[in-house]
């Protein structure tokens, strides 16, 4: 379970964020939208203590995540291309994600195999560096780095974006069979509401920093999302 209670963040005088209560209990599907500059990856980078919060606390399955930094034994992330190493290959940098993650070789090469359909050919055994690859694929690259190993809490910020859409949709599927057969918790953002909504059991709309909307996710939130975005 993850909590943020009494949750702001200012830049000088401006406030960014305040959430006065989000709970995400374990093995949820977490989905977060929001227009542009609405603190979605504010919220994210605060989970994984990549800034500090003005006011209040964040729990990573009861870790308080900015004085114990047991969460990363447990914890993946993809936020953007600022987590991955350029000079390695998709294979180096995977081994290494494996090392980390205690993932044994033999179990590696299996879970890459999974991926073989979202890779489409242009990740593995091309012989370029991370840093030269397409957008799109580094993003790949990156997605599949934060699912090795399975970890019990996995955030992506906006993973569909500078996809092409047959990967869109392969990497839709993914998430939700993730999400179906494991329990790991699965925090997500995106400003495609038909992805989201497919693919979370929730969605939350922050709006201006704050939530406005914590909706169950069931046949009627994408027509109501679509409402509220576009009133
Ligand atoms: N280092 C910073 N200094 C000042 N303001 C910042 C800083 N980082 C973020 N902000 C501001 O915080 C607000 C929330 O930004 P954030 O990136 O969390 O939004 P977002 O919902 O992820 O937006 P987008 O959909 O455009 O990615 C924005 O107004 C942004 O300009």
């Amino acid at each position: 379970m993850i909590s943020a209670t009494e949750i702001t963040k200012k830049y000088g005088d401006k406030q960014v964020l305040n959430i006065e209560e989000i709970t995400i209990p374990s093995g949820q599907s977490f989905g977060l939208v929001g227009n542009n500059g609405a603190g979605k990856t504010t919220f994210f980078n605060l989970i994984l203590d990549l800034i500090q919060p003005t006011t209040g606390k964040i729990k990573n399955k009861e870790v308080d995540v900015r004085h114990n930094e047991d969460w990363k034994n447990f914890t993946s992330a993809y936020l953007d291309e600022s987590f991955l190493i350029g000079y390695l290959k998709p294979e180096e940098y995977f081994e290494f994600i494996a090392k980390l993650r205690n993932v044994n070789d033999a179990d590696l090469q299996n879970a890459l195999m999974q991926y073989e359909e979202l890779f489409n050919g242009e990740i593995l055994g091309q012989k370029k560096f991370l840093r030269d690859l397409s957008k799109g694929n580094q993003k790949k690259v990156g997605i599949v780095g934060a699912l090795i190993g399975q970890p019990e809490v996995i955030v992506l910020d906006e993973p569909f974006a500078n996809l092409d859409p047959t990967t869109q949709i392969k990497l839709k599927k993914l998430l939700k069979e993730l999400n179906q057969t494991t329990n790991s918790t699965l925090l997500i953002s995106s400003h495609d509401l038909g992805h989201i909504t497919e693919v979370c059991d929730r969605i939350v709309v922050l709006e201006k920093g704050e939530v406005t909307k914590d909706l169950k996710t069931s046949e009627e939130t994408l027509k109501e999302l679509e409402i509220f975005f576009s009133s």
